[in-house]
Order: structure tokens, then C-alpha cells, then sequence
């Protein structure tokens, strides 16, 4: 589905590359995707709304509830730049990744005469973006979309490099399809509503990308974890930049998750199964937080990590308030949730697990006795 508009006389969405020359002005931060799209992040990133909005072009703006006062901007922005804007709320957080909500936007397109160049845009935390983007995936078999992430998660990993995707009754993210943006843009003020809670979640994957890739990630966050935790504080910034750039350079050579795009994975293997069992009460950073904790122990008690770098896992999760522990009702739930892991081959479980900081591999088939055991140690509080 990836790339199904670009036959030119169709595309009217610009070959954005995120090389930001005429957003430098207005201190925007683009970062590359492989060349073939950017993510503009920055106060006054939705004026590059218009390179992708021409003449008459529809355009579903696809909407996380409680977000009316953006959704004006973008309408106002879409309407400016000689756009038909189109407005469909979906409901908050996760209840948005299911089947009858997308069922619910499919309609709104079709009531709408959507065309193949037409343009749909995600506004919303993760959830939000992984349903526009699917929408934008399945509908006449993929037309444009273009993601304004509003939370912290969205930006840094959930609106970037085109994983979209719903849940069914059977786990996280069954259904979905590859389909990157044509571009990202992110204005850090609209974060300055989150909940905090809603904030530290998405320091997870911020963490995640310390542990696999970037170390100065976790410098930064052991340096003034306080800091960290505030949307407005100039490190969050830095932050941002350096996750963003991680998950750049990771999706740009391997979009499909053939190989080396497995590592975005760490953590989630665990985390999908206490949100399936917790059936989305668990928010997603937190329950990546714990999964890490999973991975880590896995390793270690598998002979390939140090203790120092579990133990660093534990100090830098909790010093911003994010769960390092999780006992639910036992083992056989998660066990089972885990079967269904993307990762896994057949009845054999893959992780991604490290042998250091900034060295992600492959975990395969596990003992079921480790298995229980990593369980043991995250369950104990
Ligand atoms: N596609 C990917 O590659 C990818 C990567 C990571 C996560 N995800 C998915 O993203 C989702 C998690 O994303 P999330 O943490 O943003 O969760 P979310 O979308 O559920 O948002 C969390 C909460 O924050 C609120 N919120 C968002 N922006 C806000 C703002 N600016 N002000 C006030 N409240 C705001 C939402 O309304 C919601 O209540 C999960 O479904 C996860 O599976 C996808
Ligand atoms: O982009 C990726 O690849 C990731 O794995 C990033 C994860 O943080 C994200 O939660 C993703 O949606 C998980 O994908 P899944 O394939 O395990 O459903
Ligand atoms: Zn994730």
C-alpha cells in the first residue's frame, strides 16, 4: 500500500525530504526520512500544512476527541490554502484502534466523494495517528495522509515511519499496514496540555531509543530527570530531536520490519500482553517501561547483558516516574498474549534484547523456565 500515490499527475503532495530550508526561519527542526518525507517539529510547524493542500483537494482531518481548538487551526489552514476540509472525530486513546471506528471513517471518505488524491491528516496522540494513517492505508488502497501528533509518543515514535494499524479482540495491533506520511509536523506547544502522566508515557520510547541506540539519550534524561518531564523544558527538545532521529534511521532502510527495524520492537513484546490483558487500561509507554524490564532481565538470566545495565534500566524508568514492575493475575495471560507477538515464528518466541547499551539482538526461542523466571523478577514489587 506504501507509496500507491505517487504516480504524478495524481500527487499532489510534495516530495517533502525535511530538508526545512524555508521553515528555518520560524526555528522549526526537520529531520529526514530516508529523503522521502520530513518531520517538521516546531512552533508554527502547521503552516507546511499548505505544500501538501492545492486547489479543491479534500481533506479529512481524522481527530482525537477533545482536540477542537487545533482541528479549527487545521480546518482554517486547509481552507486558506484552497483545500475542502473535512472534520470526523474518533474516540479517545485506544478505543479508537478498532475495527468500527474505522468502518466509521471509511463511511465518512465515502460521504465525502474521497478521491485517490485526496489527503487525510491524523490529529491526535498515537492512537489517533495509527488510525488515520490506516485509514489512509486501506482506503482505494492507500492515498495520502499527513500526521500532526499532539502528544509526546505520537511525535518521537507513533506518528513516524508509517507502522499504522488497529487492534481485535485477539491483541495489540493485529491489523494494520506500512504507509508512511508524507510528512509529520509537530508543534511542541500543543503538548503543553497533556496530562502528565500521558507526558512521562511517552519518555519510555524516548528511553527506548537511550537503550538501543543513542546513550546521550539516557545522559540526558539520568542528568535531570525532572527536566525531562516537562513538556516545555529546553532537554525535552534535545529529547525529541535525538528519538526522532533514532526511529529515522532505522525506517529509512527498512520500512517492512524485514530486519534491523525489529529493535523499535524492544520492550513491546510484554508490553503488547499486560495492555491485551489489561485490555488497554495500561497506558503504552508504561506498559513498554515494564516490558523493558522483561527484555532486560531476559537477557541478563540468558548470560548475554551485565546486571549494571539492568539495574540502569530500573534507576532510569523509576527516576521519571514510569512502572518498573507488573504482576497482573500471572503468568499463562502474558504468556498467551505473547504468542501472538509479531516477532514470534510458530510456536517460537522472538525478542529483541541487548548484550549492552546501544547494542540490540535477536533473543530466540527462550527456555520457558527463563521465560518464568524474567516473569518472577518483574512481577516482584
Ligand atoms: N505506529 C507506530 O509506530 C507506533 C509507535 C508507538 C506507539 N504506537 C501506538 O500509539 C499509541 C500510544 O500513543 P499515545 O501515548 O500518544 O496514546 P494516546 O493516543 O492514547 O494518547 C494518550 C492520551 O493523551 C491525550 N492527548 C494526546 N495529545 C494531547 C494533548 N496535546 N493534550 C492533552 N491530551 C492529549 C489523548 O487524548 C489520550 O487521552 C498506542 O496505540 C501505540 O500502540 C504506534
Ligand atoms: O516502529 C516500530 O517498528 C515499532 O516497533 C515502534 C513501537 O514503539 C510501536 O509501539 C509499534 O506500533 C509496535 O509495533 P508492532 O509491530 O509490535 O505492533
Ligand atoms: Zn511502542
Amino acid at each position: 500500500m506504501t507509496g500507491s500515490t505517487q504516480d504524478g499527475a495524481q500527487n499532489h503532495g510534495a516530495q517533502d525530504d525535511g530538508d526545512g530550508q524555508d521553515a528555518a526561519s520560524l526555528g522549526i527542526r526537520s529531520i529526514s526520512v530516508g529523503g522521502r518525507y520530513g518531520v517538521h517539529i516546531g512552533v508554527g510547524a502547521l503552516t507546511r500544512l499548505a505544500e501538501h493542500v492545492s486547489e479543491g483537494r479534500r481533506v479529512m482531518v481524522i481527530h482525537q476527541r477533545g482536540r477542537t481548538d487545533l482541528v479549527a487551526e487545521v480546518v482554517e489552514a486547509v481552507r486558506a490554502a484552497g483545500g475542502e476540509p473535512h472534520v470526523h472525530e474518533v474516540p479517545d486513546a485506544e478505543a479508537a484502534k478498532d475495527v468500527r471506528v474505522l468502518a466509521g471513517a471509511w463511511g465518512a471518505l465515502g460521504q465525502a466523494g474521497f478521491t485517490r488524491n485526496d489527503l487525510v491528516v491524523g490529529v491526535g496522540g498515537g492512537a489517533a495517528t495509527d488510525l488515520a494513517g490506516f485509514v489512509a492505508a486501506s482506503w482505494l488502497r492507500g492515498v495520502d495522509v499527513v500526521q500532526l501528533p499532539t502528544s509526546l509518543l505520537g511525535v518521537v515514535d507513533a506518528a513516524v515511519g508509517g507502522k499504522t494499524g488497529i487492534n481485535t479482540a485477539e491483541g495489540k495491533n493485529l491489523v494494520g499496514a506500512f504507509h508512511e506520511p508524507r510528512a509529520v509536523l509537530c508543534d511542541p506547544t500543543w503538548m503543553g496540555s497533556m496530562a502528565r502522566a500521558d507526558f512521562v508515557s511517552g519518555l519510555a520510547e524516548v528511553i527506548k531509543c537511550g537503550f538501543i541506540a543513542d546513550p546521550a539519550i539516557l545522559k540526558l534524561v539520568e542528568a535531570d530527570p525532572a527536566a525531562a518531564c516537562e513538556a516545555s523544558a529546553p532537554v525535552v527538545s534535545e529529547l525529541i530531536a535525538r528519538a526522532v532521529q533514532v526511529k529515522a534511521d532505522v525506517v529509512e532502510n527498512d520500512l517492512t520490519e524485514a530486519g534491523i527495524r525489529e529493535i523499535l520492537n524492544y520492550g513491546h513484546t510484554f508490553a503488547h500482553a499486560i495492555e491485551q490483558v489489561e485490555d488497554y487500561r495500561w497506558r503504552h509507554g508504561d506498559a513498554v517501561a515494564v516490558g523493558m524490564i522483561f527484555a532486560a532481565e531476559l537477557a541478563v538470566r540468558s548470560g548475554v547483558l551485565g546486571q549494571d545495565v539492568l539495574d540502569r534500566h530500573r534507576t532510569v524508568l523509576s527516576a521519571v516516574g514510569l512502572p518498573t514492575s507488573y504482576a497482573g493475575s500471572g503468568w499463562e495471560p502474558l504468556r498467551r498474549a505473547m504468542g501472538r507477538d509479531k516477532k514470534a515464528r510458530g510456536a517460537t518466541l522472538r525478542f529483541i534484547v541487548l548484550s549492552a547499551v546501544g547494542s540490540p539482538q535477536r533473543l530466540e526461542g527462550p527456555d520457558e523456565q527463563v521465560l518464568i523466571e524474567a516473569f518472577e523478577a518483574v512481577a516482584a514489587p
